[in-house]
């Protein structure tokens, strides 16, 4: 059974899981088989691990590869969600190392964030182009509904859980400056990672929910009393991380991969008033890169 975001008839969703920093594979998965994947887009970071938990399917995939051979600014964002949308993924799951820009969130706290600030700017950040011009509202971002799931299942693990708070996406490699990471703090920003932007930009324009699980490993470097974040710090605090975001992985998909509807959000149906170029002026090799994530409106003309 497919998604029908335009008819509202129930569909059996399809989980995606991508693995951050630390998190390179899905443990307990049946009938597991590690396929690749090709794109209009160019290669995904790995191939894709598609399986079942709970009888329900899902695609797992390593965000930096396995190994962590791909840093943030190289990561083919448009080939990962691609994969992810051809492979039938309707809800995906962003599971990501983040440092804390906030007192309150320690190392080993899991914050379900619900708003980006995009600071990224070496990447390409849309599946549209000339020929096939889209403007997808991000106002919300994160899909509520996911993350009332993650937040449900944090707590009924017992997880030091925040609902709610701004991840600021850097480019990176380096980590932040002592200036950079108080002038997040004074945005109001919770926490600071890499990649999820414009991975989540791209999951909206593909019709993809998509929440993230930011899991704290450190203070950055704005904190008096702890030393400034090391990648040494990091991969420490992640393999605590790891076995609870594996719990956590566990307890989610079942919820997640009930019969549904379409979202009450709509992020899977974000690209229903988001093309304005005339279809006498579309690009047909730009619509034919666009079959997997545009499919849905494209066919319609
Ligand atoms: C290894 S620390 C920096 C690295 O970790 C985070 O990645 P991810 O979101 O994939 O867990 C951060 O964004 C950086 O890419
Ligand atoms: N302090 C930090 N800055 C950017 N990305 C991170 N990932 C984990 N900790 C981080």
């Amino acid at each position: 059974m497919s998604t029908n975001a335009a008819t509202g008839a129930q569909i059996e969703p399809v989980i995606g899981l991508i693995g951050g920093s630390g998190l390179y594979d899905i443990e307990g998965l049946e009938d597991k088989e590690w396929r690749t994947v090709e794109t209009p887009w160019g290669k995904p970071s790995d191939q894709l691990l598609f399986g079942r938990l709970d009888g329900v399917r899902c695609v797992f995939l390593p965000r930096h590869g396995r190994g962590h051979p791909l840093p943030p600014s190289r990561l083919n964002y448009r080939a990962n969600i691609d994969a992810l949308k051809r492979s039938g993924v309707t809800d995906i799951v962003s599971l990501s190392a983040v440092g804390s820009l906030k007192e309150e969130l320690p190392p080993g706290h899991f914050v379900v964030i619900d708003q980006f600030i995009d600071r990224s700017f070496a990447r390409e950040k849309s599946f549209f182009d000339t020929g096939c011009v889209a403007h997808v509202g991000m106002a919300d971002p994160l899909c509520p509904r996911i993350g009332d799931v993650l937040e449900g299942q944090c707590r009924e693990l017992g997880l030091d859980v925040t609902r709610g708070g701004t991840y600021l996406v850097m480019e990176g490699p380096q980590f932040s400056t002592r200036a950079e990471s108080n002038l997040y703090r004074s945005w109001g920003c919770s926490v600071v990672g890499m990649t999820n932007m414009p991975e989540a930009k791209l999951a909206r324009e593909a019709e993809i929910c998509y929440a993230t699980v930011a899991m704290v490993t450190d203070y950055d470097c704005w904190h008096d009393d702890h030393d400034s974040v090391t990648v040494d710090a990091v991969v420490k605090v992640m393999q605590q991380n790891a076995s609870r975001a594996r719990a956590l992985v566990r307890s989610v998909i079942p919820k997640l991969g009930a019969k549904r509807g379409p979202c009450y959000a709509g992020c899977d149906r974000a690209l229903e008033h988001a093309i304005i170029t005339a279809p006498e002026k579309r690009d047909p090799a730009l619509l034919k890169k666009l079959e997997a994530v545009a499919g849905r409106v494209l066919s319609r003309g």
